[in-house]
């Protein structure tokens, strides 16, 4: 099936001599959902940009279901919703009039009926009438998510959805953002919390210095990069590890008790029946043991690291 989106050789050096984008290559599916992660000033949001056409490439393309963000932009324009940082409403508009005027400036014709769709489902339409300044910091979230979808799109863009809201908030604006995704929106966001891309991602794809380093399935860049910590409880402290154990690579916790030992997930051998003999041993008894993986955070700050 063609993607949705297909970006070849996307390129942008603002005036000032910036180069915001180099050389990006990148084909979306419809119907998932990619996460793009990057340090401040990656590039992200001037991808959007583009691709939404508020900002011009110099160099490269951008199609959206076969048509060219330049040349067609209005056709291409009309399938993408986005949301954008920033909370920019008219406070003392209602809801419904809000995303009624959105899908007028796409030049739809009104269709109190789809709207009501899309409000029930971002849990707005009991606030139709309400004046936007009435609403929670929540809400108004979702409102822009509703504005952005107002006109139909197939494909949408959140830049930093969840930037600055609680945890309950950030949660809710997941659950808001699975259920587009069951209904086919295709979705693209940009985030600096590791976990938002953990949780929802179908792909994730990092950017560093305007340059896309990889684009990959989250499960296998978890599974290829990720590692699983083991922690071993002892049930006495110890002052120091036996020499011998040196070189298995452990760390003793400053309680004396607590030894992480690092594992590839790969290797033919973990290396843990090895440890746990040497344990038993060296006489030290073992009360606990647990094992967890390594975060995306983790995975993320080394590949930008071993990329630079
Ligand atoms: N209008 C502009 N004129 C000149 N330079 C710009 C402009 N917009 C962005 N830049 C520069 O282009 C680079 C990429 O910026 P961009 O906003 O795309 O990054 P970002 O990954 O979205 O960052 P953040 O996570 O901070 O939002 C930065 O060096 C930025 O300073």
């Amino acid at each position: 099936m063609r993607p949705i989106i297909e970006v070849r050789d996307l390129s942008k050096t603002y005036a000032s001599g910036t180069h915001a984008l180099s050389g990006v290559t990148l084909d979306i599916a419809g119907g998932e959902i990619l996460a793009l992660l990057g340090p401040n000033g990656a590039g992200k949001t001037t991808f959007i940009s583009i691709t939404c056409g508020l900002v011009t490439p110099t160099g490269g393309s951008v199609s959206v279901d076969g048509h060219d963000i330049v040349r067609d932009y209005r056709a291409a324009r009309s399938l993408i919703g986005l949301v954008p940082q920033e909370i920019t409403l008219e406070f003392f508009e209602t809801v419904m009039n809000t995303v009624r005027f959105s899908r007028g400036l796409f030049g739809k014709a009104p269709d109190d009926a789809y709207l009501e769709t899309v409000l029930r489902a971002l849990a707005l339409w009991d606030k139709r009438d309400a004046k936007l300044r009435e609403l929670s910091g929540g809400m108004k979230r979702r409102v822009l998510i509703a504005k952005a979808l107002a006109h139909g799109p197939r494909i949408l863009f959140l830049d930093e959805p969840t930037a600055g809201v609680d945890v309950n908030l950030r949660r809710e604006m997941w659950e808001v953002v699975r259920g587009l995704k069951k209904q086919g929106v295709t979705i693209i966001l940009t985030t600096h919390y590791l976990e938002e891309a953990e949780e929802m991602a179908d792909r994730v794809g990092i950017i560093d210095k305007g340059r896309l380093l990889l684009v990959r399935d989250k499960t296998e860049l978890m599974h290829e990069f990720g590692q699983k910590i083991l922690t071993v409880e002892l049930t006495d402290p110890v002052a120091a590890l036996p020499a011998p154990l040196a070189g298995l690579g452990l760390d003793l916790g400053a309680d004396g008790r607590t030894v992480r030992f690092r594992y590839d997930t790969h290797a033919d051998r973990s290396g843990i029946a090895r440890l746990l003999a040497e344990f038993s041993g060296h006489g030290l008894a073992v009360r606990d043991l647990s094992t967890e993986q390594t975060s995306l955070e983790e995975v993320f700050l080394r590949l930008v690291r071993d990329m630079a």
